[in-house]
């Protein structure tokens, strides 16, 4: 776990692998900064999922409203599929930045830095968290043109990366009032046909929605996103399996166990004066969680002094 070993296949080819296999359903953990990747490496995820919303409040300190830039993400999603290159990294792509060419970029610049799988959606430029309400989408034709640049761009390229195609529609409408389940049908049977590697149907309602969006798209793998709280009922991945999901994102897991821990941690020390007792972790066990130990006899194996 150390960035350094480069696996014998690239992340996009094994998440593609592990993908093609209907018998499993992947399990991606959220993450949203390197601690929180560096905890779901250490539990033994099989995939990461780096979030976008988490990406935005984590690197700006902002509500996931598109704010962050291609830049940002991109730097983000980098950092993270770094840590360890032989576990895929899915890495949010909002609306790909811009027109077809800026697609076509996000998709090169994602492979490049050896991030798995990427998804691009329909919403406009002026996006937030597809499970707010009054979402607004480019038309059907506008969400094509940047689903064509992203598997051109794939397919153009040496290296490999999953794309992933996202609707926003069940929960948003297009200029022309164009909303609803049927719309998001309509769109990633358009999305399967322009060769993209896997579906994800934004806000599923219910569990009989998640069926049927599953049999109303068979010929490419589908995703699933659990946001707590969200639109979207919660179900286990052994449930989403049996429904014929081929991956569960948890968005949101990271930011939901920090946040509530991290308030009480506050309370204690307004109160007390002190830390909570039961967090006196210390800075060895804590960057030990970021590769101390490694980093060390890294050092210590070139001839190194710094860290005898
Ligand atoms: C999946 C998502 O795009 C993300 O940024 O993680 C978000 C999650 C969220 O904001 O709750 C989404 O579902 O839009």
């Amino acid at each position: 776990m150390n960035g350094q070993t480069q696996p014998p296949i690239s992340a996009g080819a094994k998440l593609r692998q592990m993908l093609s296999d209907p018998s499993k359903t992947i399990i991606a953990p959220g993450v949203y900064d390197g601690i929180t990747a560096r905890l779901a490496l250490e539990s033994g995820a099989e995939c990461l999922y780096m979030t976008g919303a988490g990406t935005s409040m984590s690197r700006l300190g902002m509500a996931d409203l598109g704010l962050t830039t291609f830049t940002d993400m991109h730097a983000h999603a980098a950092m993270l599929a770094s840590l360890d290159p032989s576990v895929p990294v899915i890495a949010d792509a909002d609306t790909g930045y811009g027109g077809p060419i800026n697609v076509a970029h996000t998709v090169r610049s994602y492979a490049r830095s050896g991030v798995a799988g990427l998804h691009i959606e329909d919403q406009v430029q002026e996006k937030r968290c597809g499970h707010l309400s009054g979402k607004l989408l480019v038309s059907r034709d506008v969400y094509f043109s940047r689903l064509r640049a992203a598997v051109k761009a794939r397919d153009e390229m040496g290296g490999d990366i999953v794309v992933i195609a996202r609707t926003d529609a069940r929960a948003g409408r297009d200029p022309e009032g164009n909303s609803g389940f049927d719309e998001a049908v309509a769109r990633l049977k358009g999305a399967a046909e322009i060769g993209v590697d896997c579906l994800f149907f934004e806000a599923l309602q219910t569990e009989e929605e998640m069926e049927q969006a599953v049999e109303a798209c068979p010929k490419v793998p589908m995703m699933l996103n659990m946001v707590q709280g969200g639109r979207t009922p919660q179900i286990s991945g052994d449930e989403a399996n049996k429904l014929g999901f081929r991956l569960v994102i948890w968005p949101c897991l990271g930011m939901e166990a920090v946040v509530p821990a991290y308030r009480q941690a506050l309370k204690t020390l307004y109160k007390t004066g002190k830390a909570p007792v039961e967090q006196n972790m210390g800075p060895n066990a804590l960057f030990e969680i970021c590769g101390l130990k490694e980093l060390m006899a890294f050092d210590r194996d070139v001839g190194g002094k710094a860290y005898d």
